[in-house]
């Protein structure tokens, strides 16, 4: 079972009202989802990764997923990219069926995936050439794209010629270019710095408020998964389940204040328990406030 907790607002949300949200069509359905891996014929050989998952994620919602590793976080995520299917259950995208990967969803991870012979501008244009979208159309959009991430002027650089969070704008630079629908970020802010991590996080807020997209967010940070959401999730260890729901109220953008208001101070202990607690359990320790018996 779900627990799922509503914080009273402290400050009203002047982007997206809560009457609003809350009318917002479903965008993403999970209904029932099981994935197990491995072949059904060799006993001992499967592994049951997320166990009848039941969410809806509404439009334009951020939905940040915090876990154990292990729980089958990345797992939820590649059902949602269509990289993979449920073995059972139902995973519906605007009440559709998901069946493959499309440009209606756009993924990012951790790891820059750059081609490093391609200077900026081509990474970024790529897919959509490839897709057959004409210049006039993607020009533009690059150049704007590449605006609001912070990278004007660097469009001729080539990866090597950029720090590990400029890799990361031109990654989402990319993401954003064929305009999705549904943004699937896999601890994408993972390997940077303390400070270029709220920087980018700052970003994805703001490029959320242009383009409203869906947004379903991994991380093993409780503080940034409370930073971007709107609703954070936490898995329970192997098979996940949601165990926790519990929705951040804080107007969006955020920036760094928001770190040492109450509601995110009184957020952030909850989950980091919740979380710990999934942590000792799959590890078999009792956590590191356990009395000695
Ligand atoms: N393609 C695969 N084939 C077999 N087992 C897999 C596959 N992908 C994931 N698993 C298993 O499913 C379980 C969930 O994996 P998943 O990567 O979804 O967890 P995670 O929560 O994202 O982990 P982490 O936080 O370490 O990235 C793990 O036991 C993993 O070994």
């Amino acid at each position: 079972m779900t627990i799922h907790r509503n914080y009273p607002s402290l400050v009203k949300d002047t982007t997206l009202s809560e009457g609003a949200s809350q009318r917002a069509p479903v965008k993403i359905s999970f209904q029932g989802v099981s994935k197990t891996y491995g072949s059904a014929g060799r006993a001992g050989n499967q592994t049951l990764a997320l166990d009848r998952l039941d969410v809806d994620i509404k439009a334009a919602e951020i939905v940040t997923v915090l876990g154990p590793t292990g729980c089958g976080k990345s797992s939820t995520l590649n059902l949602i990219a269509g990289f993979e299917r449920p073995s059972t259950g139902s995973l519906l995208l605007d009440n559709q069926l998901i069946d493959g990967p499309g440009p209606d969803r756009a993924v990012v991870f951790q790891q820059p995936s750059l081609f490093p012979w391609l200077n900026v501008l081509d990474n970024v244009t790529l897919g959509v050439k490839c897709r057959g979208i004409s210049r006039d159309t993607y020009a533009p959009r690059a150049a704007h794209l590449l605006q609001e991430v912070g990278l004007a002027g660097f469009e001729r650089h080539y990866p090597y010629q950029l720090s590990g969070g400029m890799q990361q704008r031109v990654q989402i630079a990319r993401a954003l270019i064929s305009e999705p629908k549904v943004l699937l970020l896999d601890e994408p802010f993972g390997a940077l710095d303390y400070q270029t991590r709220i920087q980018m996080q700052e970003l994805l807020l703001q490029l959320w408020q242009q383009h409203q997209q869906t947004i379903f967010f991994i991380t093993h940070d409780v503080s940034e998964a409370i930073f971007v959401a709107d609703r954070v999730l936490v898995m329970s260890r192997r098979p996940g389940r949601i165990k926790l729901s519990v929705d951040v109220h804080a107007p969006k953008p955020r920036d760094a204040d928001f770190l040492s208001t109450p509601e995110f101070v009184e957020l952030q202990r909850e989950l980091l328990h919740a979380v710990q607690e999934e942590v000792y359990a799959s590890s078999g320790s009792r956590g590191v406030n356990a009395k000695a018996a």
